[in-house]
């Protein structure tokens, strides 16, 4: 497939939204202009990106469509973020074409606004398993952005779900990985087939320079090293270090955001890249990861998801079929995998409160509501005032102090119910194991007694706060077993022993251990969402 012109197209457009959104944060950030908090400058910065490359890529592929990060939705709703976003875009279209870029393309030195507006809403393609599609993320690693540190404008084209084309514009990566104090901005290219570049944004006409990744062999991995996303809600950084010591990797993971991993590790900056997921229900957004994918593919690596599967981006604009990315040398993806099936612990369970809720937004009543947690708090909290404290609060916001008090009393009020529901557990299996052990005769009774233990470690653990027995789960398919495993189990065999056994002995057994497997399934809930809260509020280290 010939794709000079759509490399030519996806370069200068992605170069040239790297350089607006330079603008931006040195307008908008760099001189302190808006608060750190403030998502505006990002907010600008994506929809002028968006409707930059989105325009360029109408003028030269009318009917190819696009699947964007954004709409226009906000900005017809805010004439000031509009005028802002048209003002940047038609700033940079207002700069001439250098050598180099778009031959035979006029894209007339402004544009109006509904056409820029127009530009942003052709990326409300759902996505489709065949014909020719792009795919932008108009600024990949926002937080990023707004921290000065790594960030990226991600292109790709697909047909029929194959990702044949991938542009990866880095604004703050250095040109030179040896000198990273020189100049920064590259920009990543990879065709199918024909291999991985990169050359600075600078350089327009400049040439693309071939890449690849360092040669890693099993018996050499222990001196790779590996990226991560710098935020722990986006990847197990935990599960990642596992991961490491397991492959005997001793090097500090390097943490950036967006896919400027991709980049890095396709020119050897770094081996490995690690995408583990944290939430079970999270699904990964095709922008996110085309063009990286195939940048790292042509640059000598492998990129699978952590079941080892193809990314695969033919279910519109999530993988929804895929769960997290591991990316490396195609010599020690395996190896890889192999760890990462032995040390990833799969996220069973979602919280129902996914976003970063105490950095992004105050805890208000709508909060609350909108993510089920008051009624969650009354249930299974049993936290008497929280409510009143959030109604009786003027503006429904709740402080620091009070955010902090709240998390705290959940935690305490959480344990404290949680140790009563297990001692009732003890209880009933102590009364019954006393009476087997009076009747060892009967029939049944050492079955019986076999299957009280199985959920006694996880009881004795809870009820001591201490790890005293600890089994480890580690095979694949039965980490898919829902929490409590061991719980779940019992009673699966206990229905078993009733079946040999039809005495009231056995009834009373398994009467116990689903009691037990239930209270156990709702008490690790709560546990979580009390652990989540506290990871929320207090950072990933104090959790
Ligand atoms: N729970 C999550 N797990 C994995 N990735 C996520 C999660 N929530 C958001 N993301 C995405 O991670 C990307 C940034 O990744 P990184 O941390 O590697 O820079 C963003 O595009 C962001 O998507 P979105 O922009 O929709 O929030
Ligand atoms: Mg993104």
């Amino acid at each position: 497939m010939n794709l000079s012109r759509e490399l030519q197209i996806a370069l200068t457009a992605t170069s040239r939204a790297a350089n607006l959104s330079k603008n931006v944060f040195n307008s908008l950030v760099a001189n302190d202009s808006v608060t750190k908090n403030d998502k505006s400058p990002v907010t600008i910065a994506d929809y002028s990106c968006q409707s930059l490359v989105s325009l360029l890529l109408s003028k030269a592929f009318p009917s190819d469509p696009l699947v964007g990060e954004e709409d226009a939705d906000v900005l017809r709703q805010s004439a000031e973020l509009k005028d802002k976003v048209i003002g940047l875009v038609n700033n940079e279209l207002s700069i001439p074409l250098k050598h180099g870029e778009v031959d035979g393309l006029d894209l007339g030195s402004t544009q109006q606004e509904n056409t820029l507006l127009d530009a942003i809403d052709r990326g409300t393609f759902q996505g489709s398993s065949t014909g020719r599609m792009w795919c932008l993320d108009p600024i990949d690693g926002t937080k990023g952005f707004l921290r000065g540190g790594q960030y990226a404008v991600c292109l790709a084209l697909l047909v029929d779900a194959s990702v044949e084309l991938g542009v990866i514009a880095c604004p703050n990566l250095p040109v030179n990985p040896a000198q990273p104090d020189g100049e920064r901005g590259v920009v990543f290219a990879a065709i199918k087939g024909q291999g991985a570049f990169q050359r600075p944004i600078s350089q327009s006409n400049g040439a693309l320079e071939p890449i690849s990744m360092n040669a890693i062999t099993p018996s050499t991995l222990s001196s790779a090293s590996f990226c991560e996303s710098v935020e722990s809600g986006h990847s197990s950084q935990g599960d990642a270090a596992n991961i490491a010591n397991e492959l005997g990797i001793t090097k500090e993971p390097v943490r950036m955001d967006s896919q400027a991993k991709y980049c890095s590790i396709s020119r050897g900056d770094g081996d490995v890249y690690l995408r583990l997921p944290v939430s079970a229900s999270y699904e990964e957004k095709i922008w996110d990861h085309a063009p990286g994918r195939l940048l790292v593919a042509e640059a000598g690596g492998k990129v699978t998801d952590i079941h080892n599967k193809d990314l695969d981006f033919s279910h519109g604009r999530t993988l929804k079929h895929n769960k997290g990315v591991i990316a490396a040398h195609k010599d020690i993806h395996a190896n890889v995998i192999k760890a990462v099936q032995k040390r990833h612990s799969a996220p069973a369970y979602t919280p129902s409160y996914e976003m970063d809720l105490f950095a992004e937004a105050p805890l208000s009543w709508q909060l609350c509501n909108s993510m089920n947690l008051r009624s969650r708090t009354r249930s299974i909290f049993q936290v008497p005032d929280f409510e009143e404290l959030v109604d009786s609060h003027p503006s429904q916001i709740l402080d620091e102090d009070e955010q902090t008090a709240i998390v705290e009393k959940l935690e305490k009020a959480n344990a404290a119910s949680n140790k009563q529901y297990r001692i009732v557990t003890a209880a009933f299996i102590v009364v019954q194991l006393t009476y087997l052990l009076t009747h060892l005769s009967a029939s049944g009774s050492l079955i019986n007694l076999a299957l009280l233990l199985t959920p006694l470690p996880s009881l004795l653990n809870t009820l001591t706060s201490r790890d005293l027995i600890t089994i480890r789960i580690t095979h694949p398919h039965l980490k898919y077993i829902p929490e409590p495993r061991s719980h779940l189990l019992g009673v699966a065999a206990s229905i078993v022993g009733l079946a040999l056994y039809r005495n009231a002995a056995t009834s009373r057994t398994l009467t116990i251990l689903t009691f037990s497997a239930i209270t156990e399934f709702w008490m690790r809930r709560s546990e979580k969402d009390a652990r989540e809260l506290h990871k929320l509020k207090y950072g990933q280290k104090s959790a």
